[in-house]
């Protein structure tokens, strides 16, 4: 745990005279946890019952505050907070008032995502992270080189199992091609526009590709997270690298052509690039081909030569031959109250529904949330949580 400062840390507290120096007006429901130098100040603001929470930094060597650039998803509005340092390098946020898989919350603060960003944006930053139960089921990236059939083999997958995946629709620069619906297939963005967003930290990773660029936001990546459906990327080789060196957990699938013939021959079948794109999209496979086949970078290369055969073994990879159905887990839906840490372990009691009091069940449990195998991290998710009832 953190040094203690001003009172006992990861408590709702009124921090005496601290409060004078804040830059601007806080409620006085606020948690503190310091880190070396720094004390993240976590601030609930209400809105109409319920709360919305804030963070602030406050360096003790020059008596400095910084709002960070807070990346993420923050937790909806609840009803108070209480927080814990785990490892140094992010904090667990218990909401009060939540549904039992929304009650665990993360604000990564030195996560290797976080310095990565602090590196790209210059700037202190912090990133919200919700707590999933299980390891669930990671993102697939499926890479390979233009025209090789990663957008048919995924197009087949969303058809075969709609309720299991989502697609994480991507922005480029590049103009929409016919038939290409903005929003569905991309967010078709202006160059700018899509620079700006880079530099605000809103991107899990960007590539220029065939002379656009290309990006998945941490949105697109949330989005589909939270209907609940596998997340599936289509990225280029530079983008799985960078997903890969992210702290996203995905299985990187990589999709070859039978021969670069045939790879040639899809393309221009396919009608949808000039001679000259068609060109340099041959150029670059080249490039994809050698790297992808070599780097280490993918845990399975699939040759699409057959269509239907490379479906299948992709299913097999993703355990939808009958193995399993890929659903995830039921949610215990409790009212959480209390939290007390015991050694990577925080006990959470719980207060039922009013309707389960209601047909005569107890109205109060004891859960423990278990973080010592938490996996993964920011852009969005922390997985490997555990909850158990408390014996
Ligand atoms: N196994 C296959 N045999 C023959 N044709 C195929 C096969 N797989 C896909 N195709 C065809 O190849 C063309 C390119 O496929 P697709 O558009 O899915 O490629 P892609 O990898 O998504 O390309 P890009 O990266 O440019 O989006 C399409 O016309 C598709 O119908
Ligand atoms: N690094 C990223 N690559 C992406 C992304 N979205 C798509 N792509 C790749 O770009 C090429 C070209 O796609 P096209 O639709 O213009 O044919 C292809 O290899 C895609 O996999 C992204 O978000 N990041």
């Amino acid at each position: 745990m953190g040094e203690e400062v001003f009172a006992e840390e990861g408590q709702n507290l009124r921090m005496n005279g601290f409060d004078d120096s804040l830059p601007i007006s806080v409620p006085e429901s606020k948690t503190t946890l310091t880190i070396n130098d720094k004390i993240y100040v976590i601030t609930e603001s209400s809105k109409d019952a319920d709360l919305s929470i804030n963070v602030l930094i406050y360096f003790k060597s020059t008596g400095k505050w910084i709002t960070p650039t807070v990346l993420g998803t923050k937790p909806g509005l609840f009803k108070g907070h209480s927080a814990s340092l785990l490892n140094t390098d992010r904090i667990l946020i218990t909401k009060r008032g939540s549904e039992m898989n929304d009650c665990a919350w993360f604000l990564e603060v030195d996560t290797p995502f976080v310095r990565e960003q602090k590196k790209i944006l210059g700037t202190e930053v912090v990133a919200w992270s919700k707590g999933v139960r299980g390891d669930g089921l990671v993102p697939v990236v499926i890479s390979g080189p233009s025209g090789v059939g990663k957008g048919t083999l995924i197009s087949k997958l969303m058809e075969e199992f709609p309720s299991t995946f989502g697609f994480s629709v991507s922005h480029t620069t590049r103009l929409p091609r016919q038939k290409e619906v903005d929003g569905v297939h991309y967010h078709f963005s202006e160059r700018s526009k899509m620079e700006k967003d880079i530099l605000s930290g809103k991107f899990l990773e960007t590539a220029s590709v065939h002379g656009n660029l290309y990006g998945t936001s941490i949105e697109a990546v949330e989005t589909v997270t939270d209907s609940g459906r596998r997340c599936i990327l289509d990225i280029d080789v530079q983008g799985a690298r960078s997903v890969k060196n992210s702290s996203l957990e995905a299985v990187f699938i990589f999709i070859a052509p039978p021969s670069f013939d045939e790879l040639e021959k899809r393309l221009r079948a396919r009608g949808t690039e000039t001679e000259e794109q068609v060109e340099k999209r041959l150029r670059n496979a080249m490039i994809e081909l050698k790297e992808g086949k070599s780097s280490g970078l993918f845990d399975y290369i699939l040759i699409n030569d057959n269509l239907q055969t490379c479906y299948e073994n992709i299913k097999k990879i993703l355990g939808l031959d009958g193995a399993s159905n890929g659903s995830s887990q039921p949610c215990i839906k409790r009212e959480v109250s209390v939290c007390d840490e015991t050694d990577q372990k925080f006990v959470i009691q719980c207060q039922c529904n009013s309707n389960e009091i209601e047909n005569g069940s107890k109205n109060m449990e004891r859960f423990v949330l278990d973080v010592s195998s938490l996996k993964g991290g920011a852009p969005g998710r922390t997985r490997g949580l555990k909850i158990e009832v408390s014996n």
